[in-house]
């Protein structure tokens, strides 16, 4: 699978600039994919394990269906290498499979660690972005001609998301680099706040979610749309999915990779 990240250059891999410019990227990916799931209603139903029978399924018939919709997806996608780039983490780690394509070398750009909050991000997505994002939609009564659709457009959101989130890896080994003296220093305290206060740019976070309030006005709306026609997307929900998810998951996998800058020496 392509990488977002320069891989064939490092240094460039870790420009703290060249990162930023991949997250902005990656607003637009993940606001096209919202506004694909906010079209159709929340359906509830397939968020519930159980909910729906999976037939021909044993072993994974406990998940919901967008579960399982997400799994088999990670199962396939495991095989043609998405996992191998250091921009992608499963939410399924036990559904990784062997590869089907030759292992690809990437350069060791960051270094060893197991920062994964999809668990985390899956949770937080289920049940407080969705529901916000499909407001007015809740009240529409479920459609179960588009379960799959709907579970189709989940996987694009919370793919996109985690890899948005996950760039915090790239964002701390940047920092890092710029101040080595000072985080070893923070790192070796184990003072996660500390970490925390010299990763944060408010200037820059206040900056992200104008942009974002822009983009979502902008996409959310067709040219020959009256004024004041319905938008595809819920404005305010989009900047709080950022504001209260989106980045302070991006610092948390800022902090927890930092906390384990010093520990390994292997590169990943
Ligand atoms: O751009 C950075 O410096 C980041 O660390 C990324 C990010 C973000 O998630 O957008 C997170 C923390 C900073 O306070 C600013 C922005």
């Amino acid at each position: 699978m392509d990488s977002t990240i320069d891989i064939s250059d490092p240094a460039r891999a870790l420009s703290l600039p060249h990162i930023r410019y991949q997250l902005i990227r990656l607003e637009d990916t993940v606001l096209f994919h919202l506004i694909e799931r906010a079209q159709f209603p929340l359906n509830p139903t397939i968020y519930t394990p159980g909910a729906i029978t999976i037939a021909h399924s044993s072993s994974t018939s406990a998940l919901s269906f967008m579960d399982w919709v997400l799994r088999s997806q990670e199962e396939l996608q495991s095989k043609i290498r998405r996992y191998q780039s250091p921009d992608e983490h499963p939410f399924f780690p036990d559904a990784m499979q062997p590869l089907v394509l030759p292992e690809l070398k990437y350069p060791r750009i960051l270094w060893g660690n197991d920062v994964n909050v999809n668990a985390e991000l899956k949770q937080r997505y289920v049940e407080h972005i969705l529901p916000a994002v499909c407001k007015g939609k809740k009240e529409r009564p479920e459609a179960q001609e588009n379960y799959g659709s709907s579970a189709t457009a989940d996987v694009a959101c919370l793919q996109s998301l985690s890899r948005r989130i996950h760039f915090g890896k790239f964002v701390a080994e940047s920092k890092f680099l710029a101040e080595p003296e000072r985080f070893a220093e923070l790192i070796k305290k184990e003072d996660r706040e500390g970490i925390d206060a010299a990763i944060t740019n408010a200037k820059v976070e206040q900056k992200v979610l104008e942009r974002l309030r822009v983009k979502a006005e902008m996409y959310g709306v067709d040219s020959g749309m009256d004024a004041d026609a319905p938008r595809k997307i819920d404005v305010e929900a989009v900047v709080a999915m950022y504001r209260d998810h989106v980045i302070p998951l991006t610092k948390v996998v800022e902090v927890e990779y930092l906390m384990q800058r010093l520990k390994g020496t292997e590169w990943e």
